[in-house]
């Protein structure tokens, strides 16, 4: 290695999946400059000094707890997991949560083929469950006072019923569908999950350090931009008060004057939360028009 290398940043993200192209592309948006050539699993980032490594999203943790990278964006199902997987061992599982971001929404549930009576948690005790995540699952077990036999598998769990394998399954759960296509009722949610950036406890050098601190507010800028709105109306002048009250998470409101008009003005401002369409009826109805809704690409300050 390098002392060149020694300085840059190192962060590990998913290689392909669930997690890759949003993690990629908020770092995008955070101004970096990837380099990634086809099959490469070590991108250069061409404007700041830091690598992105390419791995499956069960290593990251590992990585990240080992030192190999400094950082790494993974969900906190496997990170939680994995954690759960080393205090069992004895094996240092020590990092830091730098924030949760907003992207990979998940949980991990329990669920069963849906012609099964579900009579309640303790209706669970001795049942074979098919999942990758027995360490959660275990934990939840406990934290019931029942016990469980796994099945483990790193994929296509949903299926294990069916075949014989199991009595249920512990997997991940978003829009419903896969358990619906495989004949499965969700019937316990044990844990709520989200993509999140970790930090290794090892103390960073000078360099990457500086690095770290141009980076998260950049990332918390473009979080904070994902959600927020610049809005721009025309409303009357006798119902400001009312249209600023309605506007989610506003900020003070610019207000300018319209040409040849005394009863109306025009409004700007910054909603940092969900604009609904419901709220843009309600603005129709105080006698607000020309309603634009913008999406922000950066913020800052
Ligand atoms: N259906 C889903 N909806 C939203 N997020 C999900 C969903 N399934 C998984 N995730 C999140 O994305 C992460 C990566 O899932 P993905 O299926 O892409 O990889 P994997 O097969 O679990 O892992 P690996 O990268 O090690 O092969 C999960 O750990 C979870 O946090
Ligand atoms: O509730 P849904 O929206 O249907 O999503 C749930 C499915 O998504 C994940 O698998 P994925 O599609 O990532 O496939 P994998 O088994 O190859 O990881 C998860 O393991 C479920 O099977
Ligand atoms: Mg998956």
């Amino acid at each position: 290695m390098t002392t060149t290398d020694k300085q840059r940043l190192r962060i590990a993200i998913q290689k392909s999946g669930r997690l890759s192209d949003e993690s990629q592309s908020l770092f995008k948006r955070c101004g970096m400059k990837i380099n990634l050539a086809d099959r490469r699993l070590l991108a250069h980032v061409a404007n700041m000094p830091i690598d992105l490594m390419l791995v499956r999203s069960s290593d990251i943790p590992g990585l990240v707890m080992d030192g190999v990278c400094d950082l790494g964006i993974v969900g906190d199902n496997t990170l939680e997991e994995h954690a759960l997987e080393r205090d069992l061992t004895n094996e240092n599982s020590d990092y830091n949560k730098i924030m949760s971001l907003k992207f990979g929404g998940c949980r991990l549930s329990i669920a069963l083929p849906e012609e099964t009576e579900y009579k309640g948690i303790q209706s669970l005790d001795g049942l074979r469950l098919a999942t990758t995540y027995p360490r959660l699952l275990t934990r939840f077990g406990d934290d019931n006072n029942i016990k469980f036999e796994f099945c483990k598998l790193n994929g296509s769990v949903e299926v294990a019923p069916r075949v014989g394998l199991a009595d249920g399954i512990c997997d991940l759960v978003s829009t419903g569908t896969t358990l619906e296509a495989n004949g499965l009722k969700e019937v316990e949610v044990i844990y709520q999950s989200k993509a999140a950036l970790i930090q290794g406890s090892q103390p960073l050098s000078a360099e990457k350090q500086k690095t770290l601190n141009t980076l998260i507010p950049r990332i918390e800028g473009v979080l904070k931009a994902k959600e927020s709105k610049y809005i721009m109306m025309h409303a009357p002048k006798n119902k400001l008060n009312e249209v600023v009250a309605l506007m989610p998470g506003s900020e003070t409101p610019t207000v300018l004057p319209l040409a040849e008009r005394d009863d109306r003005v025009a409004i700007h401002m910054v909603s940092t939360e969900t604009f609904f369409w419901e709220t843009m009826e309600e603005l129709k109805e105080l006698g607000c028009n020309s309603i634009l809704v913008m999406p922000i690409e950066k913020m800052m300050g």
